[in-house]
């Protein structure tokens, strides 16, 4: 089995150019899809604070390393700070609660999840709201103020390397004014519905990279939805290569130099994603995937569009 490819970061790290995601995937169920991944050679692996699963995650990792398949160093292991531990005081708190559920001794790379912020009430209320149910945000944490104290974790020795989600580009810039070490990767949406060709150019002439999440859009066998993965014309593609229209869509993402982190816990698709590195889409065949691009988004998150960060209502 050959290694996954990587992208040296702006610090000089390297991350494998594909991941496994793990969001919703909970319990023995991502413990198991953690451990088939590693066997399968991802060496990537995406996780957060807000999905509850750091824990699991981390034992497979552990679990590998006992086992002699992996060492510590081969992996680059992925978590974020949630938005209510935006407060600068808070951030090494967070920090050190997701090394504790991971229970490793570092974090390879520690994101921002969202521009906005939430007040702290708990650890684990995630997503407070009002008497009404309405989201309750708290716009008075300036991002760069949390990303200063990121910094520190990397001072620290906490966290190699750090970075950003869902960030657009005018709080990139805001960032990038301001701090002194810079973010490695925004973490954005990227899918052939939602081609994040001109924040991956902006990112890219600033020496950031792009990790693409939700890049299968989420597929639903009942409803055939997104298109892109149901199409006959994008099947026909896989066809020619042996392959299915999912690793199509991954190998024309890895083209459009982003790094995929396709969610799965079914051992033949951890395997299937990451097997897209023995065929190339030509130009005409990524023209085929760039028509599905109709700016669709499945991570909006409508009630917090009032935030002041609330970071789509520009365009890109
Ligand atoms: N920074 C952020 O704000 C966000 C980050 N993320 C990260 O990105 C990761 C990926 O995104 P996610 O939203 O999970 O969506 P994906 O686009 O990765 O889709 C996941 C779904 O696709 C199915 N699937 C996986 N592989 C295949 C395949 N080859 N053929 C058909 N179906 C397949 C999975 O099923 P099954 O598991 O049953 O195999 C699962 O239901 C997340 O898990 C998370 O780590 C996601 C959203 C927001
Ligand atoms: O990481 C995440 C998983 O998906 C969620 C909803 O689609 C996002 O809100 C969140 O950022």
């Amino acid at each position: 089995m050959s290694s996954v490819p990587t992208v040296k970061l702006n610090n000089g790290y390297e991350i494998p150019v594909l991941g496994l995601g793990t969001y919703k995937a909970l319990g023995g169920e991502v413990e198991k899809a953690v451990k088939d991944a590693i066997d399968a050679n991802y060496r990537h692996i995406d996780t957060a604070y807000l999905y509850g699963n750091e824990a699991e995650v981390g034992n497979a990792v552990r679990a590998k390393i006992a086992e002699k398949i992996i060492k510590r160093e081969d992996m680059f292991i992925v978590t974020k700070l949630w938005s209510n531990f935006h407060e600068p005081d808070k951030v090494e708190y967070a920090c050190r609660l997701s090394l504790k559920n991971l229970n490793l001794d570092y974090i390879d790379l520690y994101l921002i999840h969202w521009p906005f912020s939430f007040p702290h009430i708990s650890d684990n209320d995630s997503w407070p709201v009002d008497g009404n149910g309405v989201a309750i945000v708290n716009d008075d944490i300036d991002i760069l103020d949390t990303y200063k104290a990121m910094e520190r974790l990397v001072d620290q020795g906490l966290v190699r390397s750090i970075g950003l989600s869902n960030f657009n580009s005018e709080q990139i810039t805001h960032i990038l004014n301001g701090c002194k070490i810079k973010p490695v990767i925004n973490q954005v949406e990227f899918s052939p519905s939602l081609n994040q060709r001109k924040l991956i150019e902006f990112c890219k002439e600033r020496g950031i990279a792009v990790s693409a999440f939700t890049p299968l859009g989420r597929p639903n066998p009942q409803l055939k939805t997104p298109a892109f993965i149901y199409d006959d014309s994008v099947i026909e593609i896989g066809r020619k290569y042996n392959k299915t229209s999912a690793q199509v869509v991954l190998r024309y993402l890895i083209q459009c130099g982003s790094i995929p982190i396709p969610k799965s816990q079914t051992k033949e698709r951890i395997q299937q994603n990451i097997d897209v590195f023995d065929f190339e889409l030509n130009s005409d065949e990524m023209s085929v995937l760039d028509q599905f691009n109709t700016g669709h988004r499945i991570a909006l998150l409508p009630a917090l569009k009032h935030s002041k960060y609330y970071p789509f209502n520009i365009e890109f």
